[in-house]
């Protein structure tokens, strides 16, 4: 985890090294020029709603979903997705990760990230359908937008890691029990982003 950059480099010690597995390069140049290009252009993209307090607002990315035939992805506001066939990309995607790390999944969540402004508020991925210290696998092509992990119960502890083009970061273990995860709006002006996360939904 060389590549961590640190909010507070006092606390280096309290990042939890063994809840994630980083490869830099996981998919080449090529490889992740033409996922991005594909689903850029493919992918049924729709912007949800969300509760927010007593609110309804427009989530401030795109997403779309995959999975296998009966496992609708229902998020947090009672708004369920509709649920896309696998596509042979996606497929050969999750085998290769599958193959890899010996973890299995069922579904892929997609977000756009379309410019500075797109963004996903600090939260937790810990319902119960995902099982106990579920394991997620998050594919990132595009622009690099910092990815940030903040303590649950010490928001003073908090790493920054940036996700580059091809990437791949697992989070395993007791991750979501005990930390919370965003990316952040930037000031600066962004190209866009897509990220994949694959999950296992019971
Ligand atoms: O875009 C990312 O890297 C993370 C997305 C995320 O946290 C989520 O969809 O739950
Ligand atoms: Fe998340």
């Amino acid at each position: 985890m060389e590549q961590l950059t640190l909010f507070n480099p006092e606390e280096l010690y309290e990042f939890p090294k063994d809840l994630l597995v980083f490869r830099e390069h996981f998919l080449n140049r090529e490889e992740a020029d033409l996922l991005k290009d594909k689903l850029l252009h493919s992918a049924p993209w729709e912007q949800r709603t969300q509760k927010m307090y007593d609110k309804t607002v427009i989530t401030p990315r795109l997403t779309a979903w995959y999975g296998d035939d009966r496992k609708s992805y229902d998020s947090a506001d009672n708004n369920t997705s509709i649920t896309n066939s696998w596509t042979s990309e996606l497929l050969l995607l999750k085998e290769r990760i599958e193959k890899e790390f010996g973890y299995q999944f069922n579904g892929v969540l997609l977000n756009l990230y379309r410019d500075n402004n797109d963004s996903v508020a600090w939260h937790r991925d810990k319902e119960s359908r995902y099982g106990k210290r579920p394991v997620i696998a998050s594919i990132s092509l595009g622009q690099t937008r910092n990815f940030d992990f903040r303590k649950k119960d010490h928001h003073q502890s908090k790493y920054s890691l940036p996700l580059p083009h091809g990437s791949l970061l697992i989070m395993k273990g007791d991750l979501q029990e005990h930390w919370e995860h965003r990316i952040a709006k930037s000031r600066l002006l962004m190209g866009q982003r897509i990220n994949l996360t694959f999950r296992l939904i019971r």
